[in-house]
């Protein structure tokens, strides 16, 4: 476990960064600390490795006050990935990789083996190992640093905005990855970002931060979200916060139903005359499309004559993802798949509405808040 005991940091010029801050962060599990910039994120995370000291209070890790480790070992121990993943830039991305092994008195094949291991672990190709850090995608060099970050297997984990400087897409990418990692390596995670989506994502527990360095809320997201402490967090989280709660209920409870269905292939006999909107799908029964209503076919159905689907739900999972599939599709149906892909069947808007109603007339029945 991590604890931060009333710690206080005043730099020199006076700036208070941290304000009599307590928490503590459980092991193995992503916290994140999250605010606007200039609140004292980075200063908190840097005071577990003590780059930074506190000026008062007590950083401990698993019990031990960080001020009685070596600073150098301590260092070595504990895996710290930063914006823009700060890689050496003359030497390879192995190399890269290799040297945190090699300072902990690996040999040198035994180190670059182990750095080979690391890249296919964070999904990099082997041949980029070769290359430098100038010739891979900002996404690519994140992903090195983590790689680095992981060499020695630190049980600790200090990530600072480590995916602030790429693209939203490769962001979530690099988002899904750290989560599936972490569901391998159970490490104890520190995560800073100014970015509430972010920290909502993959935060187990959320400190919000506000300027000053005070801590406004520690919660988990779905409190968080639900339960805003005071007017800086319900701000903060954003305005579409009962939307973005869906992310964490699942469907289990919603009940797909059948479409009309049509296969890509398949000849106008094939097509039933109908007056809505028919799902194609292709030979593996996965949703290609939706084909308007009374849409004329011409000998066999193609991709070129439908209309793009919306977002798939795949079963199971939020019910965000299932109201946006429903809201995404231009038939009003939402796609249901299962974990390959296939056809289950679809849910509408209503569904997934009249599903929340249901969960909040229950909950409130038993005395809980929504
Ligand atoms: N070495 C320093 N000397 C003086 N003041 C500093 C120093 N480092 C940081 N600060 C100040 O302390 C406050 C907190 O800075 P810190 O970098 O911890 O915030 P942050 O929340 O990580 O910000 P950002 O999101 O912009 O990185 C800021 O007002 C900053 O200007």
């Amino acid at each position: 476990m991590l604890e931060f005991r009333s710690v206080r940091k005043q730099y020199e010029n006076g700036t208070v960064a941290v304000q009599e801050l307590s928490m503590s962060a459980e092991t193995g599990t992503i916290t994140v600390l999250v605010g606007p910039s200039g609140c004292g994120k980075t200063t908190l995370m840097r005071m577990v490795n003590r780059m930074i000291e506190p000026s008062s209070g007590a950083v401990l890790v698993d019990g031990t006050d960080v001020r009685e480790f070596d600073a150098a070992r301590l260092r070595r121990g504990i895996g710290y990935v930063i914006q823009q993943a700060g890689l050496f830039p003359h030497r390879t991305v192995l190399d890269n990789v290799a040297t945190v092994p090699l300072l902990s008195g690996c040999r040198r094949r035994e180190a670059r083996t182990r750095a080979a291991e690391l890249l296919d672990r964070v999904g990099l190709p082997a041949d980029l190992g070769r290359r430098y850090p100038a010739q891979l995608s900002g996404g690519q060099q994140q992903r090195v640093g983590v790689a680095r970050a992981l060499a020695a297997d630190p049980p600790v984990l200090l990530m600072d905005e480590p995916f602030s400087a790429v693209d939203p897409v490769v962001r979530a990418g690099l988002q899904d990855e750290l989560l599936r990692l972490q569901e391998e390596l159970g490490k104890t995670v520190l995560f800073v970002t100014h970015d509430i989506d972010e920290a909502i994502k993959l935060g187990e527990k959320v400190a919000v931060l506000r300027q000053g360095g005070h801590l406004a809320q520690y919660a988990e997201p779905d409190a968080l979200l639900a339960e805003p402490a005071d007017d800086f967090v319900t701000s903060f989280v954003g305005r579409d916060r009962g939307y973005r709660r869906l992310s964490f209920r699942d469907s289990r409870r919603l009940r797909p139903e059948a479409t009309d269905t049509v296969h890509i292939g398949d000849t106008s006999a094939d097509v039933p005359s109908r007056a809505g909107w028919v799902l194609v799908l292709d030979a593996h029964r996965r949703p290609r499309g939706w084909l308007p209503p009374e849409a004329a076919v011409d000998g066999q159905l193609t991709e070129d004559q439908l209309v793009a689907g919306g977002s798939l739900h795949v079963e199971g999972t939020s019910l965000r993802g299932a109201l946006d599939s429903a809201l995404s599709a231009p038939s009003g149906l939402g796609v249901v798949v299962d974990g390959d892909g296939g056809y289950v069947g679809v849910v509408t808007a209503r569904q997934v509405l009249d599903l929340i109603e249901e969960h909040r007339s229950s909950v409130t029945a038993e005395g809980v808040a929504p």
